[in-house]
């Protein structure tokens, strides 16, 4: 038998009405032969099934879904649907997972399934086809192109490599694009990579260009007023500490500085300055935070259709507000979701806002490294974590989580127990940075981060470590706080009834992101209507998305989603599911017929 909490409110309620328990009144139902319901309801329900809850601002009731056939064609990402050939239409019935997850499914069963993400950026080590193929069955969520390097081809290049992976075989696998952004940085080396700068020697950081190849211990900077703004005396950090020069000379163009402090300098690599113990910022606060090189790359970005732009060195919301805005004029149908990467000081200072505007954060631990003591970047991740679960915002911690393993194919302990806190912190993701693009095992990296996630989960969950972390209230209206309410209760009944899974029928996704921010114990089955929402959950914890096309009628989705999972051995009769969904507000218990 199936029971179920529902709530009903009117189309036409008042905002005004606030205490909802209060004006509520009880009644049990039975609904159908199988289910069994208890209504909260604020007012006098005049027919009791057909009654939606309307007032969702999830809902979109205008969704041609509505009125098609109500046929699970999930291909979990891969973007079978908006490509279908009329040959594959017709076999719309079947059900199209993709490879890991239903592997997954099918040998742990649901409860071990990997609630953490992960991120990998593509790059020389990690760009061909076999290369990405074996990315993505190992697990990769999201691929990211970092547009400080390769060219625009060959970032075109691998992004119809995913698209063609998604397709051909079925993975899910959705695309970040990573601005340049406009701090300071070194440029490509003349071709090498990587030059080893020593102790005592003198290095010449300039401005000029040099059309016949470098001179020797000579270093390319992009910004123009570097000579003039610098001062004899600053010291010169490359890449947060790889490296450190003292600046002696300045002669025109061309800075003469000496190597303090040894090491390794890589193309591109990113520079800051002190005077007296402090970091010179004036320099970058006048620089834009989005280049005119960055728009370029994001028209790029638009036009290829990535599900993620992530902007670097954000100051402030507004720039997120100006990119949102400027998205949505361009890509009426397409949902970009805007990724802020927190790696300056000021992102620190502004983080409540900067999140609360974008779709998602990163924490840039590479960047933010440099812009304050390495000993602020623990408690400051910690504090981005937080606050993007309390804002429901789905968070990347990121750079150097398996570094030795660009060169070693084991991580170091320390490395081990980094990723554990970044799992154990509940961050919605993980991301190797050169681990994956240039480093010399990809694939054994990615498989740590989802070892080390597994065991990890595994371990939270076994020692029952919930963390009572206040989930605030966030939405602005009436509705918003109901499906906030049926999401916190909804995950708080799975874990004291120990339910197998979670579904949630959702168009949005907004209602998907509700769950996961409750880091249930279960996995969360998201089914959604479009591809590109689809995608979008793939970054988030705990979230299994697929695509659905329902209607609003319970009763039937739950009926075809049981069949359709069953017939593909997903699951089994008399796993204990919870359901919930944004057409009706309700939220319903149940084992697999
Ligand atoms: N498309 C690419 N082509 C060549 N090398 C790349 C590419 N993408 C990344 N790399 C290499 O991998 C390293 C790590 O990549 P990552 O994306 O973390 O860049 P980063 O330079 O550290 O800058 P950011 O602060 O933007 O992350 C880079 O320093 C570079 O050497
Ligand atoms: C990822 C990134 O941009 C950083 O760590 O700086
Ligand atoms: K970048
Ligand atoms: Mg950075």
């Amino acid at each position: 038998m199936a029971q179920s909490l529902q709530f009903f409110t009117s189309t036409t309620r008042s905002p005004t009405v606030s205490a909802f328990p209060n004006h509520t009144h009880y009644a049990i139902s039975k609904l159908s032969s199988r289910r069994s319901s208890i209504f909260l309801f604020p007012m006098t329900i005049t027919s009791n099934y057909s009654i939606r809850a309307s007032s969702t601002s999830d809902l979109d009731s205008s969704s041609p879904s509505s009125s098609s056939s109500q046929v699970l064609v999930s291909d979990n990402g891969a973007g079978f649907v908006s490509t279908a050939s009329p040959a594959f239409v017709s076999d719309l019935s079947s059900i199209e997972v993709d490879a890991v997850t239903e592997t997954e499914l099918k040998e742990n069963g649901f409860r071990s399934t990997r609630r953490t993400k992960l991120v990998c950026t593509i790059g020389p080590a990690s760009c061909g086809f076999e290369q990405l193929e074996a990315l993505a069955v190992g697990g990769m969520n999201v691929a990211r192109i970092n547009m400080c390097h390769g060219t625009r081809e060959w970032h075109k290049m691998v992004i119809e490599r995913v698209r063609r992976l998604n397709e051909e075989k079925g993975f899910a696998v959705a695309i970040m694009m990573d601005t340049e952004g406009s701090e300071i940085h070194m440029g490509d080396l003349g071709g090498a990579s990587s030059a080893k700068a020593e102790d005592g020697e003198i290095w010449t950081f300039s401005v000029r260009a040099f059309d016949t190849g470098l001179p020797e211990h000579t270093i390319n900077v992009n910004y123009d007023g570097f000579a003039e703004d610098v001062k004899v005396g600053d010291e010169l950090v490359v890449d947060g500490g790889m490296a450190r020069f003292e600046v002696i000379e300045k002669i025109g163009p061309d800075v003469k500085c000496l190597c303090t402090d040894p090491g390794l300098l890589l193309p591109r690599a990113n520079l800051t300055f002190w005077r007296n113990g402090s970091l010179v910022r004036e320099r970058n606060a006048m620089l834009p935070t989005i280049s005119s090189k960055d728009w370029l790359d994001i028209d790029f970005g638009i036009a290829e259709g990535v599900d993620f732009i992530a902007i670097s060195f954000v100051k402030s919301a507004e720039v997120i507000k100006h990119l949102k805005s400027y998205i949505a004029a361009r890509s009426r149908d397409s949902d970009i979701s805007v990724i802020a990467k927190i790696e300056s000081i000021d992102s620190l200072k502004n983080l409540e806002e900067i999140i609360r505007a974008s779709d998602g954060a990163m924490v840039a631990r590479g960047d933010l490294g440099a812009q304050i003591p390495l000993e602020q970047v623990p408690s400051a991740q910690q504090r981005i974590v937080q606050v993007c679960r309390q804002l429901n915002k789905p968070v990347i911690v990121a750079s150097q989580l398996l570094e030795s393993m660009i060169e070693y194919p084991t991580p170091t302990r320390a490395e081990v127990a980094d990723v554990s806190e970044a799992v154990r912190q509940r961050a919605d993701a993980l991301m190797l940075s050169g681990e994956s693009a240039m480093g010399q095992y990809p694939e054994k990296a990615l498989t740590v981060l989802r070892s080390v996630s597994l065991r990890i989960e595994r371990w939270w969950r076994e020692e029952k470590h919930h963390e009572a972390m206040s989930l605030p209230a966030i939405g602005t209206s009436f509705s918003e706080n109901i499906s906030e309410e049926i999401c916190v209760s909804a995950a708080k009944m799975a874990n004291n009834l120990g339910v197998d899974a979670l579904f949630v029928y959702t168009k949005t996704g907004h209602m998907a992101s509700l769950l996961s921010r409750c880091r249930p114990d279960c996995p969360i089955f998201a089914f959604t209507t479009t591809t590109s929402v689809r995608r979008c959950l793939n970054l988030q914890w705990g979230l299994i998305p697929f695509r659905l096309s329902f209607s609003d009628d319970m009763e039937t989705n739950l009926n075809k989603t049981f069949s359709l999972l069953k017939a593909r051995n997903l699951i089994k009769s008399g796993d204990l599911v919870i359901a919930v969904s944004d057409m009706l507000q309700s939220i319903q218990v149940m084992n697999v017929p």
